[in-house]
């Protein structure tokens, strides 16, 4: 007991310590901000007064002195600015650390001492500014991994120097919010679990959390391993892939920090907008505001300047609701996003000089500088090393050059603006229209296709694509192929400084969407991640890994694999593993909730009663977030419209919902990758699920639930079920 207060006690006392010296860095931060903004406002007032001159004539000035002049005040302008933005990040890191400064402490004697040094861990380091002692530890510090991964009893990590080893003698866990000190707990590993499971058993909320308190050992090696360019993990439902990206993310910024890796080097691709709304918070939490994220859809658009491309959920739901189209829909995306597929866009490319790009002879005035067969011939020379967009730059250059010595003698402005005009549009190809062409005659299709192995529907394939590229809609599939047809013809420097990519949800892309990623970011490292029980239109095992291995092609690659589930209680993952293989096998972290249950109902009107009925009772236990899952967007608005008079609720639809909160209606497809207090899976009829790919989703509408799932349906039940 004594002890325990003299504990307690020295903890406060050390707390104290702790947020007086962030306070006083805070203080002495906004300080120095202070005056950075005067400065600002000083330079830039002296920049106005002293170099009117120069700003006003600027630009059609043709003295390069103006433009010094003007620089010589941009740049330390420039450069406080860039004082002013690192100071305020750090006022918004102190003002964190004043809040918690730590959340835990390891005891840790070095092999050669004889003492225990206090090693406490926080989001952000502290160090005194004189001595530079350091109070806490960032959680990416090499020390701080040893938290993560041993308990009390001989330990090691790996410095920037070696391994150092030593012993650990305890380790403490803190509660601390509001810069007070809640409770704290020595933590053998017993007790860690029991506080994880505790913290297992709070309700979710609408945006993702950070888990830096509780990495579990097998996370923190993929969190912080720099060993591989190309990481993969196969993790089942709920085992922490999203959560170990994020965190991922943040340690390698951290590494960064002295591998002169920056925000603007680390990509993270999310499987669509609501996702990524969904995991918005957790970076900037980390300390890591900048990252760049991304929606894999919107690369697509962005690469084919095409705002009005079909979405990969919107495909989903013609698909799902449209039993006609079904299987010309999935045959036609698994074809187009296939190696044979990309041979024709090869061949395509290889036959665009000789068929489909038509040159004219370029006059100027009444003078032909640049006939087309030379133009032609210079397309294609080179064509077996050189990529088609650069030899069309090389048609252009000579195009240029021919008419710029022309204009040397006979100078004649407006025909000059006229075949400079007419040059640069040689090395534009519409790259839609062009595609298009592919499937406007079968014969040419079929010509380009020889000897490679094609589906047998592949005549619903071809009509069902011409109606669709006539009636000028870019479908999902067609979308892909279309980016990669200009990647390869143009290439792209967009992204060239990308030095990390970091891929969730890895089961629902296809090879060609990592070709795509391969021509974007060719010298990147991979993280990538994934369950290939997560996919919806198609069947994957672990040979998804191999074949991305074989794509990105990186000379260290692994794959991890991760089978314990932290979101769902061990009831719902019993239910759910139903709906998977046998062999993939799917443990619990062992906290109970009730059996989900099937609740039939003969009507509609017994059936609506039984959902409000449990959306109540989910509401009076406390829950925070109920969806409500349809298997389309189409049963969903059904349902909506049934339920809006007669409780509080809202329809996602699209993927346009910024908060995912409060009773809600959401088609499965779209809940990949959330998660949600209680769960209602509310059309699990016969006819809403028969086949293998229904499964699949009933795996993934019951793996969104962490204390409650329960089955409704109108009629028959699915018999999957
Ligand atoms: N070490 C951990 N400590 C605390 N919570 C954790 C830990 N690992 C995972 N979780 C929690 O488990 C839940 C599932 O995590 P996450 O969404 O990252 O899993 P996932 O593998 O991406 O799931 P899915 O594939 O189903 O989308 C989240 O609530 C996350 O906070």
């Amino acid at each position: 007991m004594e002890k325990n207060q003299s504990e307690l006690a020295f903890e406060k006392y050390r707390l104290e310590e702790t947020i007086l010296l962030a306070e006083s860095q805070l203080k002495q931060a906004r300080l120095d901000n202070e005056g950075n903004s005067e400065e600002i406002v000083f330079l830039k007032k002296e920049m106005r007064e002293n170099s009117a001159h120069s700003i006003t004539n600027l630009w059609n000035s043709q003295n390069f002195e103006d433009l010094i002049e003007l620089s010589q005040y941009q740049n330390p302008i420039t450069e406080k600015l860039l004082d002013y933005e690192k100071i305020a990040n750090k006022i918004t890191i102190l003002k964190k650390v004043i809040d918690s400064p730590y959340f835990a402490r390891i005891d840790f004697r070095f092999d050669d001492e004889d003492s225990f040094d206090k090693i406490y861990i926080g989001l952000s380091s502290l160090k005194e500014d004189d001595t530079k002692d350091i109070l806490v530890y960032d959680w990416r510090a090499p020390i701080a991994s040893m938290f993560y991964r041993f308990s009390s009893g001989s330990a090691l990590y790996e410095a920037p120097v070696g391994k150092i080893t030593g012993e650990i003698g305890l380790k403490r866990q803190y509660e601390i919010k509001k810069s007070k000190l809640e409770y704290f707990f020595d933590a053998d590993v017993q007790i860690a679990d029991e506080f994880l499971r505790k913290m297992l058993a709070q309700n979710t909320s609408s945006k993702m959390k950070t888990i830096v308190e509780t990495i579990q050992k097998e996370q923190d090696v993929v969190i912080r391993d720099m060993e591989y360019d190309l990481m993969m993990v196969q993790g089942a439902a709920g085992s922490g892939k999203t959560s170990i990206a994020l965190h991922r993310a943040a340690y390698l910024m951290y590494q960064g920090s002295s591998s002169s890796l920056s925000a603007n080097n680390i990509i993270v691709i999310s499987p669509s907008t609501i996702f990524e709304q969904y995991i918005s918070d957790v970076l900037p939490e980390l300390g890591e505001d900048n990252v760049i994220s991304v929606v894999f859809d919107e690369i697509l658009s962005d690469v084919l300047q095409c705002r009005c491309l079909q979405t990969k959920n919107q495909f989903l739901e013609i698909m799902m609701t449209n039993s006609c189209y079904e299987r010309t829909m999935k045959d036609s995306l698994q074809f187009k996003t296939s190696p044979e597929f990309l041979k024709i866009l090869d061949r395509f490319i290889d036959d665009l000089p000789y068929r489909w790009i038509d040159f004219e002879d370029l006059y100027y005035g009444e003078k032909c500088i640049a006939e087309k067969e030379e133009l032609r011939e210079i397309l294609l020379k080179g064509r077996k090393t050189t990529s088609l967009g650069f030899r069309l730059n090389q048609a252009a250059e000579f195009a240029l050059e021919a008419a710029k010595e022309y204009h040397r003698e006979h100078e004649n402005q407006a025909e000059y603006m006229k075949i400079k005009e007419e040059i640069r549009r040689l090395t534009e190809l519409n790259i839609p229209c062009l595609y298009s062409k592919m499937f406007e005659d079968a014969m040419y299709f079929h010509h380009l296709a020889k000897d490679i192995e094609l589906p047998c529907d592949i005549r619903n394939i071809m009509e069902f694509t011409q109606d669709n590229l006539i009636s000028n809609r870019f479908y999902y599939d067609d979308a892909a192929a279309a980016v990669w047809l200009k990647l390869k013809i143009y290439g792209t420097d967009k992204y060239r400084g990308i030095k990390q990519v970091v891929v969730d949800e890895a089961q629902d892309y296809y090879p060609l969407h990592y070709e795509i990623l391969k021509l974007l970011f060719p010298d990147a490292k991979y993280t990538i991640l994934g369950d290939m029980n997560q996919t919806l239109e198609k069947k994957e095992d672990l040979s998804l890994y191999e074949n991305i291995g074989k794509i990105l092609n990186k000379k260290k690659a692994t794959l991890v694999t991760m089978d314990k589930s932290y979101r769902s209680t061990n009831q719902i993952l019993k239910f759910a593993s139903r709906f998977i293989q046998e062999t993939s096998a799917m443990e619990s972290f062992n906290r109970d909730g009730d059996k989900p249950e099937i609740h039939p109902a003969s009507d509609g009107f017994e059936l609506c009663g039984k959902i409000i009925s449990e959306v109540k009772l989910c509401l009076d236990a406390g829950y925070q977030s109920v969806g409500l899952l349809c298997k389309t967007e189409k049963n969903a608005s059904f349902l909506y419209e049934i339920l809006k008079g007669k409780l509080k609720i809202h329809l996602i639809k699209d993927e346009t919902a910024e908060n995912v909160e409060g009773v809600f209606i959401i088609p499965v497809y779209l809940s990949k990758g959330l998660e949600f207090d209680a769960v209602l899976i509310c059309d699990t009829d016969s006819e809403n699920y028969k086949s293998e790919e229904d499964k699949t989703l009933l795996y993934i509408a019951s793996t969104r639930a962490l204390h409650r799932l329960n089955l409704f349906c109108k009629g028959e039940i699915s018999h999957l079920l």
